[in-house]
């Protein structure tokens, strides 16, 4: 099972990814649902169920956090402000799960609107790089393939950082594990 959070500002499509990666549709209004969805796919042969949770901007940050085993963050290129609230967004991840290889993915959605473009994609491809984190530039409304990619290459990321999690663990590790055995009823 991976836990998957969509997070980006309003309007940047959020729904429209991740609706196109359930359905393999786009639909172009959505309205403001928070929902969690479930989605079955095969990876390297293994079934591997996501949970992907979708919802407005501003609700239960630190609970979709702590929730989370992977996030995709989600910027338009016509929306410089989208763009800056993925970098602020990298930031309180890291902060709050206090790891540095927490799988991320950005994503640069509306393509299609390359004239109305405010955002280079070196810009995008620059924070991915400084911050460890995956990064594509993608059309939910047309592109069905490089959205699968997107959640493949994430599912990627997550089976390796659960694989890799038996680590010598540091000091915050320590704590976490040992007040884990002691809150478990
Ligand atoms: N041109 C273009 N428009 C898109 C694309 N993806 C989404 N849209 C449009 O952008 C608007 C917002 O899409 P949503 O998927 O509702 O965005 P959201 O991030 O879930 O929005 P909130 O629910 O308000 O947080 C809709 O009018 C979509 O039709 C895209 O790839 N290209």
């Amino acid at each position: 099972v991976a836990n998957v959070v969509v997070f980006g500002t309003g309007r940047v499509g959020k729904s429209a990814l991740t609706v196109r990666f359930l359905t393999r549709r786009f639909i172009g209004e959505y309205g403001d649902i928070e929902s969690i969805f479930s989605h079955n796919v095969i990876v390297d042969g293994r079934d591997i169920t996501f949970n992907i949770w979708d919802s407005p901007e501003t609700s239960l940050y630190e609970k979709r956090v702590q929730w989370a085993d992977g996030f995709v963050l989600v910027y338009s290129i016509c929306d410089r402000a989208s763009f800056n609230a993925v970098t602020k967004l990298i930031q309180f991840i890291k902060d709050n799960l206090g790891m540095d290889k927490v799988p991320i993915v950005i994503v640069g959605n509306k393509k299609d609107l390359n004239h109305r473009r405010t955002i280079l994609s070196e810009e995008g491809r620059l924070l991915a790089f400084t911050t460890a984190c995956q990064f594509y530039e993608v059309t939910a409304a047309e592109n069905y393939h490089s959205i699968l990619m997107v959640f493949h290459r994430l599912i990627d990321r997550i089976l390796a950082s659960k694989t890799s999690i038996k680590r010598p663990a540091g000091i915050k590790g320590i704590v976490k594990s040992m007040s884990a055995v002691f809150t478990r009823k």
